[in-house]
């Protein structure tokens, strides 16, 4: 752990390859930063090359500020005397064995288990931290609702959080005596080596379907970005794979971690099926044995045969698993229900991708007993992919009688235009039931009062988040709080 006597360079270095010192690793490092303006007395400076700008701009200022020394890919024209130089071909991947030495290795303490995919991410790592705790064992969850350990909940910035926070909150959950870790793994996390010089248990692919094209380009580069996890898995954990998934087989190619699959389709180590779906609860087939689940959707049958699975091949009993799974419920903002009095439905949910809104508007259209109304009210984040716009309004138009178009963390971004985006998608038949109401606020409001006694309405994209994020700045906004509201107007 960081003490005062901090950590002597050379042994920080230890797992990185072929490094090129300038100076002397006999030195004791205090802290390791990759942020110029934290930068203080005894600090190891790493410069990451990022998508704004390039952090060996800083090289000079955080020598002044009191580096000791400096991780880069290319040194300075100006060489100070009293600051040690590490050059290596890639700082950012790096990082991640130094922060890992830093902190003592932590994930070599613990079992860590990564979850990657489109979507379900978080869904199955909750799921995990829930289930290895009512099993007994003290736990630890990366997410992007939160993490926590045990009881202490630590607010989470990102997914997957950068490789000194990482390996800084995998050493506290070591410290508290954790047996256990769950961690989402953004394909983010994987290109910009957040992950690199964790030790695995076992990983997890749960799907692989459109997102993120703004940051990867091409869908081949989001799916090798994915397979990126499963390359670097050893040889003693376990990938589990989701063999529905048309990419399940691609993802576990090279890997060297033994192969295991869950399906609800084909013959696979983990094989579920669902036997009814309703809003009061699941019942499932897995691998043989009748199990009843309190949430609902073949999205979530996936998610908890995944979860089953790995339980599985940690060595726990299965019907001990099963038993404790059938109690769980879903994470906050996933397939979140409200009743009205008046018995109108209403569910919030993460969905900001076309495959998690498609299966959610599956979902609810499974439930529907007839007459229903289903009423839509969804909008797309600024500043992030804008392919799936007019596919996510395409889709709501398709699962619901009526949408409300509205936003979603416009960023940057005028709201407007990314609306108009959206409508694009809106085939012609449609547009009597489409309304665009940018004020998310409005749009809930106006669901609800359109819905009538049985009506379902879905209000997604946002789920747990507790924000709208105008030009950098976050407004406190809850769907849940706003919905109660309306649901009692
Ligand atoms: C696109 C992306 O992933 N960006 C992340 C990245 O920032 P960046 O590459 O833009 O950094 P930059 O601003 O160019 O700066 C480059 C370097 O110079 C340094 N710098 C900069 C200024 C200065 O004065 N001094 C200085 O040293 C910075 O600290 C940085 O090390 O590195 C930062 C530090 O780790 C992250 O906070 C930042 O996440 C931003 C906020 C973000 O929005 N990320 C999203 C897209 C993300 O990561 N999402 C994934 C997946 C989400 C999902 O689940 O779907 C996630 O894991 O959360
Ligand atoms: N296994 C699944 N397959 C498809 N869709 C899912 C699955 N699990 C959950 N979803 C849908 O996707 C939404 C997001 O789920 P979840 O938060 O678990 O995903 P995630 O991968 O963590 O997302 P993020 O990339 O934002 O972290 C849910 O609200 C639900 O609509
Ligand atoms: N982690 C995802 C979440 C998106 C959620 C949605 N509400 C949005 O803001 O687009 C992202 O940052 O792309
Ligand atoms: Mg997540």
């Amino acid at each position: 752990m960081e003490n005062n006597q901090g950590k002597l360079l050379s042994t920080l270095l230890s797992g990185v390859s072929s490094p090129t010192i300038t100076g002397s690793g006999d030195i004791h490092i205090l802290n390791i930063t990759m942020d110029s303006r934290r930068v203080t007395s005894g600090s190891l400076f790493v410069a990451l090359r990022g998508t704004q700008t390039d952090g060996h701009q800083y090289i000079g200022l955080a020598s002044e500020l009191g580096a000791s020394a400096i991780l880069c890919e290319e040194l300075p024209a100006e060489l100070k005397e009293t600051v040690v130089y590490i050059q290596v071909p890639d700082t950012a991947e790096a990082m991640g064995y130094i922060a890992s030495a830093f902190y003592d290795h932590p994930s070599q303490k613990l079992s860590l288990i990564g979850i990657t995919g489109t979507n379900g991410k978080t869904s199955v790592a909750t799921f995990l931290f829930q289930l290895f705790r009512a099993l007994g064992y003290r736990c630890g969850l990366l997410s992007t609702v939160q993490n926590q350990i045990e009881d202490e909940v630590i607010p989470a910035t990102h997914t997957t959080p950068d490789a000194i926070a990482l390996n800084a909150l995998l050493a506290k959950m070591a410290e508290r005596g954790c047996s256990h870790a769950f961690m989402e793994v953004s394909s983010h996390a994987v290109v910009q080596h957040r992950i690199s010089g964790l030790h695995f248990s076992g990983g997890i692919f749960t799907n692989i379907t459109h997102d993120h094209l703004d940051f990867h380009k091409t869908f081949d580069n989001y799916i090798k970005a994915k397979k990126g996890f499963f390359d670097m898995l050893p040889k003693s954990a376990f990938a589990l794979v989701n063999i529905d998934d048309r990419r399940g087989a691609v993802m576990v190619q090279n890997t060297r971690a033994a192969i295991e699959t869950y399906s609800l389709q084909t013959l696979a180590s983990f094989k579920g099926k669902i036997i009814s779906d309703t809003l009061a609860g699941m019942h499932m087939e897995v691998n043989n044995q009748e199990v009843w689940f309190r949430v609902i959707g073949k999205f979530n049958a996936y998610n908890l045969l995944s979860v089953y699975g790995a339980a599985v091949l940690m060595g726990e009993n299965p019907e001990a698993v099963l038993t404790e799974l059938s109690n769980l419920k879903s994470p906050p903002g996933r397939f979140e229900q409200f009743h009205s009095p008046e018995n109108i439905v209403a569910i919030v949910d993460y969905a900001h991708t076309p495959d998690a809104l498609e299966n959610v508007l599956e979902t609810i259209t499974h439930l529907r007993h007839g007459n229903e109304t289903v009423i839509t009210v969804v909008g797309c984040g600024g500043n992030r992919d804008a392919e799936k716009r007019p596919k996510m309004a395409a889709i709501a138009c398709k699962y619901s009688n009526r949408v409300i178009l509205t936003s979603d963390n416009p960023r940057y971004e005028d709201p407007l235009d990314i609306l108009q985006q959206m409508q694009k998608g809106i085939p012609p038949i449609d547009y009597k039931k489409t309304t665009v109401i940018p004020d998310r606020r409005e749009a809930i409001f106006k669901a609800c009062s359109e819905a009538k006694p049985e009506d379902i309405i879905l209000i997604a994209g946002k789920g747990h988040e507790n924000y709208q994020e105008i030009k950098g700045i976050k407004h406190h906004f809850d769907d849940k709080e706003v919905l109660r509201e309306a649901l009692e107007h």
